[in-house]
């Protein structure tokens, strides 16, 4: 069968553009589409500053024209129009340095303005993202993408535009400027244009494939500082900070040789350009020298020639120029894209469960099963039930799936099977979701605590609580001795993950977050581990005796806890399971 022939034309301007329409472009494509997008907003704003750079670029044109003309006067001795033009001139200067002035305030303020946005906006995106999603990421990578990635797109975005429709107006018009005296000079001025076409696919593509490669490497160096910083306790204490300066310099040798390839790959493209750019001069120097020899032109035009193939050889660049500033926008617009396409948490609606509050809630599983990766189940078909009033155990092995409970009864996490829910005295029952969550005070493993004062780590919570209230609350977590003693109370100061406090101080005032928030269920995972007998038993006792009506779940290794709960459950190998009295005194016992 024979193949259809297309015509010659329409074939090669096909081929070339699946060739261009590869992955790269369309990935280039489709970042910019979202670049131009998001900055819907400012559109005013950036035709402002496109209209202010295209109104000094202009000027700039009539102050070259003039000087031309204030040199054919001057060699021509024809002194009657020399005023006019020199004011034409200084003035045309004068208000082209006053319009690039405003351009560069003008820009400046609008790409702050676009950053602080992106960055607020992803910031709130990383909040309001689905637990699971979010962890996929490192918290250097996120912070990399938060500081690095959201200025490449802010700047650029406002920029890039104005930038490009500047560079292509100062270079047709200086183009027309010149065609109008000599076609032949303008043509030269173009000589380059085709080598450029034909180089430019690959060069935009090493160019964005080195660009991605430093700004992952640079993410992988602020990921190992950050984590490094926030174990430095224990990296200390094994005493093995020097390996970890190793670690540091052995990623900082990565970043240093991922951007002097980059830097290299630049310094050929440039040096291309300027041989290229040279070669033009060049000759267009050579056809001016004859033209002024043969006579053709005058002094004047031939400055005017000289200056203009200056400039028009510098917007050439300038155009070129936007190209790696293109690429890297988008970049770092992909990177972001990431951030903005996480899956946000879902809420369900739920109304009127407020009015059911006081009276308390059950915190429910029935038949969950739940891993975090696929075919790895760390709760099979599990059941769980808490009501108002009781305190539940979690008991278990390490690793048994307790913290994982409570992920999913916090809405966290959702279950592959069954259903987590809340039930209201009424009856009805809603899934577990983010909305959920202003019925819960949760206190997490680990050191939860914000640097700022005691206080603040309270109010964090309820910021409205008065001073009588966080007493009641460190009094009922049994904190109000060690921080009336503290120099400041309640106002005394604290560091990052409550540096300057004990561990198991830490944890009284995060108990103490928690009541103060007064929530009809109370999480606690391990949130007394770090406490002594006596305190522990002390606090517990407390809430049973402040909050009777709250629902307490807490997940323990401890028998002191074991022994004050209504029930208990063992998560275990995949299983949840139920103990009767005897088997959660036996447990507590073994402890
Ligand atoms: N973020 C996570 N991503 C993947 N797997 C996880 C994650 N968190 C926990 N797991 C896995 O789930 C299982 C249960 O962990 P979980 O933290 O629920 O146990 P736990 O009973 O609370 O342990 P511990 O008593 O040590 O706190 C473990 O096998 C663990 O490896």
């Amino acid at each position: 069968m024979q193949e259809e022939r297309q015509p010659m034309g329409s074939e090669s301007l096909g081929t070339l553009l699946r060739s261009w329409r590869d992955g790269t472009f369309s990935e280039i494509w489709a970042d910019w589409k979202w670049i131009w997008g998001y900055t819907k907003r400012y559109r005013r704003a950036v035709w402002f500053y496109t209209i202010l750079g295209v109104a000094s670029s202009t000027l700039g044109l009539v102050s070259a024209v003039a000087s031309k003309y204030s040199i054919d006067i001057i060699t021509g001795y024809d002194s009657d129009r020399l005023w006019f033009v020199i004011t034409v001139m200084v003035a045309s200067a004068l208000v082209g340095l006053l319009l690039s002035s405003v351009t560069s305030r003008i820009s400046t303020k609008i790409s702050l303005r676009v950053n602080n946005d992106i960055q607020a906006e992803v910031f709130d995106r990383l909040l309001g993202a689905d637990w699971k999603s979010l962890n996929d990421f490192a918290s250097g990578d996120l912070l990399s993408r938060l500081s690095t990635d959201a200025g490449a797109v802010s700047s650029s975005a406002i920029r890039w535009l104005p930038d490009l429709v500047v560079s292509v107006y100062t270079f047709i018009a200086t183009l027309a400027v010149i065609l109008h005296y000599d076609w032949i000079m303008a043509l030269l001025a173009l000589a380059s244009a085709p080598f450029l076409l034909l180089t430019s696919r690959r060069l935009i593509r090493g160019m964005r494939t080195h660009q991605q490669e430093v700004r992952q490497v640079g993410s992988r160096l602020m990921s190992y500082e950050t984590e490094t910083l926030h174990n430095l306790d224990a990296i200390k204490g094994f005493g093995i900070t020097g390996r970890y300066g190793a670690g540091l310099r052995q990623r900082q040798e990565e970043f240093r040789r991922a951007s002097l390839d980059y830097n290299l790959f630049s310094i050929r493209t440039e040096i291309l350009m300027s041989v290229l750019g040279s070669a033009v001069q060049m000759a267009a120097f050579g056809y001016c020298l004859y033209l002024l020899w043969s006579g053709k032109i005058l002094y004047g035009t031939m400055t005017l020639f000289l200056s203009q193939g200056t400039k028009l050889s510098s917007a050439f660049n300038a155009l070129v120029r936007t190209v790696p500033s293109f690429l890297s926008a988008s970049v770092s617009a992909r990177r972001i894209r990431d951030l903005f396409a996480l899956e946000p948490e879902p809420v369900l609606p739920d109304d009127g469960l407020d009015r059911q509050a006081s009276r308390g809630f059950t915190v429910a599983a029935e038949g969950v099963s739940y891993g975090y990766a696929p075919r790895q189940l760390v709760l099979t078909r599990a059941d769980f039930r808490a009501a108002p009033g009781e305190t539940v155990a979690l008991v278990g092995p390490s690793g048994g799936g307790k913290t994982t409970t409570i992920r999913l009864l916090l809405g966290l996490v959702r279950p592959q099977e069954g259903r987590a829910y809340l039930q209201a005295a009424d009856g009805r029952q809603v899934e577990m979701n983010a909305g959920l969550r202003r019925y819960f005070s949760y206190v997490p493993q680990g050191n939860t605590l914000l640097s700022g004062t005691i206080a603040d780590n309270l109010r964090m919570v309820k910021p409205d609580a008065d001073d009588r209230q966080l007493r009641e609350a460190l009094e009922a977590a049994c904190a109000w001795d060690f921080v009336s003693a503290m120099d400041g109370g309640l106002n005394a100061s604290v560091g990052e993950h409550g540096h300057g406090l004990s561990e198991g101080q830490a944890q009284r005032i995060a108990i103490a977050r928690a009541l103060l928030r007064d929530a009809p269920v109370l999480l606690l995972d391990e949130a007394t581990s770090a406490l002594d007998v006596t305190t522990e038993r002390t606090i517990l006792r407390n809430l049973a005796a402040r909050y009777p009506h709250k629902t307490c779940i807490v997940t323990t290794h401890r028998p002191t806890v074991i022994s004050l709960c209504r029930r208990v459950y063992q998560v275990s190998g995949g299983r949840m399971e139920l103990l009767d009295n005897d088997r959660a005194q036996r447990l507590a016992m073994d402890f």
